[in-house]
């Protein structure tokens, strides 16, 4: 199911080759596959119907790093997120302008297949949200869609299974249904089931806003992991989990339209996260991370 449309998808890496130790953000094990722009954002603006939610984006996103997106509520970051992988295309009256360039190419030119856009580019949303189904179904579900033959399904379960720190647990339960795991697993079930595509990037909308700090601990370390094999964009609330966890940060904020008294999203600063939490440039980023605002 390739699309010519788009560049050919990186070959996935066996994750038994890597080391289950996740380490800090920065820190990651030299292997040749840090660097490369994945997404390069250009003057990019979303709306709804005539509400224009963010604009003038622009921001790159490299190749096995983690890029946070924060700000305050409302500032646009699940929107620019969704924009990422064409998920605002199943919003009726949302529209994107500008380019996001996947690999060079603006995955909005004609001719682009929005299904294959998102089987490369996979979402994890805020809330785990697995199917009625049992835990080997749920996994197995966008590999059997996409006909991959049924002698292969198993060895694609398991590996995302282990891929997402979920197979030791449920390995001598795959039938039983999904809908009993804790909030935590249901979560790694999920992020099993997106990465069972082979996706290159995996998008993660607040994906610890629903759990407790000891199953938020467990993605948190996930997420590092997984970004030695793919690359992450996620979007927190938690400036901590931001701070811990990504490469880079992008903090957004609003401006507020004056004829119209709505605002508008807007990118104030995007740099190293360190850079971001300790001297940055722009004063509104400043007042945001030290909590004077937002
Ligand atoms: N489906 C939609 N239809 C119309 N407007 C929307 C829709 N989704 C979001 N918006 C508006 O777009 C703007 C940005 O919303 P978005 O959810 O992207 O912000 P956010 O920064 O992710 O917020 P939060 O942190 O509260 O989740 C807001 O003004 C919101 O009301």
């Amino acid at each position: 199911m390739s699309d010519p449309a788009l560049p050919a998808a990186r070959p996935t890496v066996d994750p038994r080759r890597l080391s289950a130790v996740p380490q800090p953000a920065g820190q990651r094990a030299p292997g040749g596959t840090q660097g490369g722009t994945v997404f390069d954002i250009k003057g990019v603006d979303v709306f709804y119907g005539d509400f224009k939610a963010v604009k003038e984006v622009n921001f790159t996103v490299t190749r096995n790093e983690i890029t946070a997106l924060i700000g305050p509520s409302g500032c646009g970051k699940s929107t620019l997120l969704r924009s990422l992988n064409r998920m605002n295309d199943l919003i009726p009256g949302a529209r994107v302008e500008g380019t996001v360039a996947y690999h060079g190419k603006n995955i909005y030119d004609q001719g682009v297949d929005p299904v294959e856009v998102r089987r490369r580019i996979g979402m994890v949303f805020q809330k785990a949200n697995p199917f009625p189904k049992s835990i080997f179904d749920n996994v197995a579900y966008g590999p059997r869609i996409h006909g991959v033959k049924r002698t292969e399904l198993a060895d694609i379960v398991e590996d995302s299974l282990r891929k997402a720190a979920l197979w030791d647990e449920v390995k001598d339960k795959l039938k039983q249904s999904a809908l009993a795991l804790s909030g935590g697993q249901q979560q790694r079930l999920c992020i099993a089931r997106t990465i069972a595509l082979s996706p290159e990037v995996v998008l993660m909308d607040e994906p610890c806003s629903a759990l407790d700090p000891i199953a938020t601990a467990r993605i948190e370390e996930l997420m590092v992991d997984l970004a030695r094999q793919f690359t992450i964009v996620i979007v927190t609330h938690n400036m901590q989990q931001a701070a811990r966890v990504s490469d880079k940060t992008a903090f957004f904020s609003t401006e507020v339209n004056e004829l119209s008294d709505t605002r508008t999203g807007v990118l104030v600063e995007f740099d190293d996260t360190q850079r971001i939490f300790t001297t940055p440039s722009d004063e509104r980023t400043e007042n945001y991370v030290t909590g004077r605002f937002g």
